[in-house]
């Protein structure tokens, strides 16, 4: 049984991309590779952060709460060489409702048919439970073990490590060590999101993963997400900033209806946001409206860029009850 070579791709050792003329030829002799991409880790690990870095434009919601992430959302790179579609997932946890039960099912949907995993470890935690659930999950989706009692993945398998401007040099390397004896992974690469340092790289080693294949989208577009979907994130993600810790959980979001501009206006963006208790509905909106206010002033560019014209947002706060235990609540508010 050959042994695997695992390669670690670490900031400032890469080989050479430095003359710019190589490069292009080496760019020009390869061939198309594109496929997907499935980034997987615990809550807060950093995947939202790494996907808009890698996309280069904020698509899912980065925020310093856990389990903020709810949608399979994807991001699509293309390069000239590559095309690389990213499927997001939310926080991989136990189903304790109905909709914990609903976002596995997402993972589920978005794990399967894809042609490489992405594996985010953070740099600044040690390994815990619940990466070791998140492994086993990978191993009954993606591996078998053969006679000699070794994982065999059918896909390749990449461990990026995150937050990594929280470490030193030497508790990187023993990072790196404790990472490369948790899973057989093909590569192990290093990354901050935060700083953009080796963002370009762990790009590389997504695609050097990637089948020989056709673009599949135009080069303009970043997401398979409608507008509708964005903004209800960007909204939700917004009031979870505006709020602390208060409700994370119980904070669905719908953009109801976009209305075109009328004779020089703004376009109207009709959302609901819904809490599950009447006593919640002042959390939201806050003192004299000023959570309001704050999130329609915050959200005023990305909701503007978004749909590409001036656009002006009109929340409504609404009590949905149960709505985390409700089915048809559920597929309305998306899920
Ligand atoms: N220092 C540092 N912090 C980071 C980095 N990447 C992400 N973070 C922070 O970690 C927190 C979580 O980041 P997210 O990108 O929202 O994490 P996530 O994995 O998408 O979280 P879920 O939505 O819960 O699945 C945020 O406060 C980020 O600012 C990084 O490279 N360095």
């Amino acid at each position: 049984m050959k042994e695997k070579n695992i390669e670690v791709t670490v900031p400032g050792n890469n080989p050479g991309t430095s003359n710019i003329g190589e490069a292009d030829e080496a760019v020009a002799d390869q061939p198309y590779r594109s496929g997907f991409v499935a980034v997987v880790g615990r809550p807060n690990v950093g995947k939202s952060t790494l996907m808009n870095a890698l996309v280069g434009r904020p698509i899912a919601i980065a925020s310093s709460r856990p389990e903020t992430t709810r949608k399979a959302i994807r991001g699509i790179v293309t390069d000239p060489h590559a095309q690389l579609v990213l499927v997001d997932t939310p926080g991989i946890h136990r189903p304790r409702t109905l909709l914990g039960q609903r976002l596995n099912d997402v993972v589920d949907a978005s794990l399967s048919d894809v042609d490489a995993i992405a594996f985010l470890l953070p740099g600044d935690q040690v390994i815990g439970p619940g990466d070791k659930r998140i492994l086993s999950r990978l191993r009954s989706d993606f591996a078998r073990k053969d006679k000699d009692g070794k994982w065999q993945w059918r896909k390749p398998l990449i461990a990026v490590v995150t937050k990594i401007d929280r470490l030193d040099r030497d508790s990187l390397v023993s990072k790196l060590i404790e990472i490369s004896a948790f899973a057989d992974f093909d590569q192990i690469v290093p990354v901050s999101a935060l700083t953009e340092d080796n963002v370009q790289e762990v790009k590389q080693v997504l695609i050097d993963a990637m089948p020989v294949g056709p673009q599949m989208y135009p080069e303009d577009q970043l997401t398979e997400e409608r507008p509708e979907d964005l903004i209800a994130e960007l909204v939700r993600g917004a009031f979870l900033e505006e709020l602390d810790d208060e409700l994370p959980h119980s904070l669905a979001v719908t953009v109801d209806s976009i209305e075109p501009p009328e004779d020089g206006q703004k376009a109207q963006v009709h959302v609901s946001i819904y809490v599950e208790r009447d006593s919640q509905k002042p959390i939201i909106i806050g003192h004299r409206a000023e959570h309001l206010v704050r999130v329609k002033k915050k959200l005023r560019t990305a909701v503007n860029r978004t749909l590409g014209q001036k656009a002006t947002l009109d929340l409504h706060v609404k009590v949905a009850k149960n709505w985390q235990g409700d089915p048809k609540l559920l597929q309305k508010l998306g899920f």
